[in-house]
């Protein structure tokens, strides 16, 4: 039954004077991806050797220093994936391996064995401190639990003296931390750091996980705060964050942690790992290079995270995933597009030394996402989006006005199928609608002679209809009359804009037209190697397109 009196709400802990709120990140928190753990252990199928290593080379190349590789004692495939990176030399230096075990000495002892022969290397224990885990998991009081938790820490520390020549650090995780009393939180921490001796110049982890997300982020970063505040040792010690996203907020709550004294975080590629997921160390260090603030992870080819992600995983990665989906950084709909298009024209001309294109978070193109994909087409967009398209894809840069003319034939084709029109299905409907010269209709020559400023024209087009005479002001103004003259109809010229090409196509002038003949508007775009050619022909396929210059044909067989 869907009954919301089943659930009570999460009690946060009283803390009156948080200082986190006011508290600015400024730089990269250390990060340890642990993928090939946490990650790992949520998928449908766990990742074999062969994916475990390509994953690990890629957390490598992305700039990842600590990497939890694994389980090793829960499983053969992890590890031997251990003895694999060891025995194969496959880390690098400046990278530092760490394993995940409970708090149970065959446990610990098999974790040390896949950990012979590294340079170095983080032991990670945890057991459960959680008021739920207590009673119902363990059936132990505060005490039992703590004791499991130091007596881990001794094996840890035990078992470590029998590889001296590995360079060891421990990292210890509360699991179920914000379902633990804070007070009690610190006791246990206390009493693990006071085992391991971080004062003596040994790395201690402190790792605080939101096994599961119980609050709103602002009640951890006041747990976080709480806990950083209390710690016998704070100085001495590393506090790492470990959230879920059970809430939607795994990042949000690591955010606000850091921002409440966290270190380091704890997370994965893309959010992958128990439930919803681990807290995702895409969004998250793209959420801080977005603010200028360098991330220390090299997240320039999204499509390689993505690929390599999705193949480990065998899960896809959603289309509006934060940062890196298919989709985000592409507008449909006809505000957004215009005001992209004229935001980052209004970006080059200024040459802004800051990013701050409307609708557009970041460059898409630093992910080395192309601006292609920014906007597509379909019956939500608008004129601004379609002109773009013409403009970024083919170079054709029309008049304003020219745009809603375009845009009225691109949305109809678009209601019509329902679906998304292709920059080429644009280009192809541009040319049939205004820049193909009707049949019979191609200018083939036309004299022009100027009497006392005024302008005669003769001109002649390809289906041999008696030549056109006409005059006026100007060329264009010349033809115009000769066809209302011929045709026996008034044409206003509405719209009449003349650019020269750039560099590169054939033609050297492209000219847009509009005529207004009986209250209808027929308009045309044509190129050619001068300008009046270029008008000229434009006036004519204009016209062609008016039922009246079917008239001519008539004409032309009588
Ligand atoms: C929040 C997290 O992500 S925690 C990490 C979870 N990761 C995994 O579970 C990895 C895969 N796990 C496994 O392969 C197995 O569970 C193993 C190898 C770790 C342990 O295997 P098994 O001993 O066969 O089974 P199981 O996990 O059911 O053992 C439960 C026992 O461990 C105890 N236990 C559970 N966690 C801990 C801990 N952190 N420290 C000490 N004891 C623990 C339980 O109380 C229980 O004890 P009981 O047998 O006396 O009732
Ligand atoms: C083992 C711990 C760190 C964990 O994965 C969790 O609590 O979510
Ligand atoms: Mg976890």
């Amino acid at each position: 039954m869907f009954d919301h009196r089943k659930y009570r709400a999460f009690t946060p802990i009283r803390l009156t004077d948080r200082t986190w709120p006011d508290q600015q990140i400024t730089k990269a928190p250390l990060w340890c991806s642990v993928d090939l753990r946490d990650g790992n252990q949520a998928l449908i199928n766990p990742m074999n050797v062969e994916q475990k290593t390509r994953m690990f080379q890629l957390l490598v190349k992305l700039g990842f220093k600590e990497i939890e590789v694994g389980f090793p004692s829960a499983s053969q495939p992890d590890f031997d994936f251990v003895r694999k990176l060891i025995v194969e030399n496959l880390i690098p230096d400046d990278v530092t391996i760490q394993v995940l075990t409970q708090a149970r000495e065959e446990l610990i002892a098999r974790s040390y064995e896949s950990l012979a022969g590294a340079k170095k290397a983080i032991v990670h224990v945890y057991n459960s401190t959680s008021t739920v885990q207590r009673e119902q998991v363990f059936g132990m009081d505060r005490e039992g639990i703590k004791a499991i938790a130091v007596q881990g820490a001794k094996w840890v520390k035990a078992y470590s003296e029998q590889y001296p020549d590995t360079e060891w650090a421990f990292q210890y995780s509360p699991e179920s931390f914000t379902g633990t009393e804070m007070e009690y939180a610190v006791e246990v921490c206390d009493a693990v750091i006071a085992e391991w001796q971080p004062e003596t110049g040994r790395k201690v982890i402190i790792n605080l996980p939101a096994t599961v997300e119980m609050s709103t982020p602002n009640v951890f970063a006041d747990q976080i705060e709480y806990f950083c505040r209390h710690l016998a040792q704070r100085q001495s010690v590393i506090i790492s964050l470990h959230t879920h996203n059970d809430r939607g907020c795994g990042v949000a709550a690591a955010e606000l942690g850091i921002m409440a004294g966290a270190d380091r975080i704890e997370g994965t590629l893309l959010g992958n790992g128990e439930r919803t997921g681990n807290m995702d160390i895409v969004t998250l260090g793209m959420n801080l290079y977005s603010q200028g603030i360098d991330p220390t992870l090299n997240f320039s080819n999204i499509k390689e995270i993505i690929e390599v992600v999705e193949y480990c995983t065998e899960l896809p990665v959603a289309a509006r995933h934060p940062w890196a989906g298919e989709l985000v950084y592409t507008a449909f709909s006809g505000s957004h597009q215009d005001a992209i298009r004229k935001s980052i024209q209004y970006h080059e001309k200024h040459q802004l030394p800051h990013w701050e294109v409307a609708y557009l978070p970041i460059d898409p193109r630093d992910i080395g996402r192309e601006y292609e994909a920014v906007v597509r087409i379909n019956s939500q967009s608008g004129k601004g989006g379609v002109a773009l398209v013409l403009e970024r894809d083919y170079g054709i840069s029309l008049p304003k006005w020219m745009h809603s003319e375009i845009s009225r034939v691109v949305q109809k084709a678009s209601e019509n199928t329902g679906a998304e029109i292709t920059s080429l299905q644009i280009k192809t409907l541009f040319e049939q609608h205004f820049n193909r010269i009707p049949y019979g209709w191609s200018l083939n020559g036309y004299d022009l002679h100027t009497n006392q400023s005024i302008v005669e024209g003769r001109f002649n087009v390809a289906a041999q209809l008696p030549a056109f005479e006409g005059k006026g002001t100007g060329a264009v103004e010349a033809l115009v009359h000769a066809l209302e003259q011929r045709f026996n109809v008034k044409i206003n010229v509405t719209h009449f804009d003349e650019s020269a090409l750039t560099e590169g196509t054939d033609a050297k002038a492209q000219a847009c037209v509009a005529l207004q003949i009986d209250g209808i508007t027929y308009s045309a775009v044509t190129s050619a190697d001068d300008t009046s050619a270029a008008a000229l022909q434009a006036v004519l396929s204009a016209f062609a397109r008016s039922p009246f210059s079917q008239t001519a044909l008539e004409q032309k067989i009588a």
